[in-house]
């Protein structure tokens, strides 16, 4: 198969004229070829005073961000890097939602834009995007042919409105190499998963976005009133509270197929919400950066990058706007969170929570307003903000 055309601003545009992203007086959708983290582009754009809704899309990342300090990978072409700034005029204990967010909004594009059915595209609480391979591939339709206008110099297709600075201006957009960060990602950004999180030096970042010195694990409060726990991480002890590590091999779900990771940056138009999408489109099975991944292409599903990201500047568009209304998008999460109704192991790293049960099991039984997942126990329902969470059923 040919390589994957780049993403078009203009096409995607096209396909989703009215969202927050891309209606007259956004910040409208810019693509390049190639950057270090489009989530550090955005950072930097709020430093310098960005403020409007947009959407950063690279086909390329020297250096993609993860969570827990990890690296993002991809080979050039195979992958989307997406950032969107969304305004997030919301008290910080909503912020939680908007990584789940996210998730909901990918399972959702991936079904609309591929036909793929739920079965073969799960949603683990809080956000993590499982694809199944499943036996039969669907049509693996062309990408969308139209012509690219991206620069191929990896200069930022620009569709901002006046009023707000230029992305193109943006020395940060132009081709970096690893070592070249020129910021301090962690005083700038913070995690902004359900609760409390840590920011990439390991300072405890609290729902009101205080931060405060951590050693290397550290212990969470009660934020839901019945147990709390931090999330179980595997590697450096590093705990990026409020989010599940993805056991695809326990899961029978498939591979993971998206990374989520939103940060909150300070501006001086004030806090913004940059949320980071990594989206692996049209991998081979070498080209995987870890064998519990897979791509779309892995799958038999639909490659093209135009109509998936605008699919998704949709779905963020519905859910974001529901979010500053009421403060959580509970209804459709948990309608579209294939945890509930699921027997679920949580697990639970001691050394995080200090002490108490590592492993406990149930039912996931709903997700509450905070966006905590609820668990029939055989000792009553409790609420836990964080956790590792495998399914143990495979449908
Ligand atoms: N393009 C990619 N696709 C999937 N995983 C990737 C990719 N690039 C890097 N990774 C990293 O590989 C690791 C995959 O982890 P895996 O799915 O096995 O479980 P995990 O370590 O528990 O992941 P996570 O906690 O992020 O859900 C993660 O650290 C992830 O960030
Ligand atoms: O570890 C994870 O699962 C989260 C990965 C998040 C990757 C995305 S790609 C776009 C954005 N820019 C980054 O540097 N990271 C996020």
């Amino acid at each position: 198969m040919p390589a994957t055309a780049f993403p078009d601003a203009r096409a995607i545009t096209a396909l989703a004229p009215d969202t927050m992203f891309t209606r007259p007086g956004s910040g409208g959708v810019t693509c390049i070829d190639s950057t270090e983290s489009t989530n550090t582009d955005m950072a930097e754009f709020v430093k310098v005073g960005g403020t409007l809704p947009r959407m950063l899309v690279a086909s390329h990342q020297d250096s993609g961000r993860g969570r827990f300090d990890r690296r993002w990978q991809d080979v050039p072409g195979t992958a989307v890097a997406m950032s969107a700034l969304v305004p997030a005029d919301r008290p910080a204990e909503d912020w939680g939602w908007l990584s789940l967010i996210c998730g909901l909004a990918m399972v959702e594009t991936i079904e609309e834009v591929t036909g793929a059915t739920r079965d073969r595209v799960t949603l683990k609480w809080p956000n993590d995007v499982l694809l199944d391979q499943g036996s039969t591939c669907m049509s693996a339709l062309p990408d969308n042919p139209a012509p690219s206008v991206i620069q191929r110099d990896g200069s930022a297709q620009e569709m901002a409105q006046q009023g707000d600075p230029v992305l193109q201006d943006d020395p940060t957009l132009k081709r970096k190499s690893c070592g070249d960060a020129g910021h301090d990602d962690a005083d700038r950004c913070a995690s902004l998963n359900p609760g409390v999180g840590e920011d990439t030096e390991h300072r405890r970042v609290d729902a009101d976005g205080s931060r405060q010195d951590l050693p290397r694990t550290h212990q969470c409060g009660d934020s839901v009133g019945t147990a709390y726990a931090g999330a179980a991480k595997h590697t450096a002890g590093s705990g990026d509270v409020g989010t599940t590590s993805t056991r695809n091999g326990d899961t029978g779900h498939g591979g993971k197929v998206c990374g989520i990771l939103c940060e909150r940056v300070e501006g001086p138009a004030g806090t913004h919400a940059i949320l980071g999408i990594g989206l692996n489109v049209s991998m081979d099975s070498s080209e995987l950066p870890v064998s519990t991944a897979t791509s779309l292409r892995l799958c038999g599903l639909c490659e093209d990058k135009n109509l998936l990201i605008a699919t998704l500047l949709r779905r963020l568009d519905d859910h974001v706007t529901d979010w500053l209304r009421t403060g959580n998008v509970r209804q459709a999460y948990r309608d579209r969170c294939d945890t509930v109704g699921q027997q679920v192991r949580l697990t639970f790293d001691t050394e995080l929570i200090g002490g108490g049960d590592t492993v406990l099991d149930g039912i996931g039984v709903d997700v509450d307003d905070t966006g905590a997942i609820i668990v029939a126990t055989p000792e009553g329902r409790k609420a836990f903000a964080a956790g590792d969470v495998t399914h143990l059923r495979p449908r």
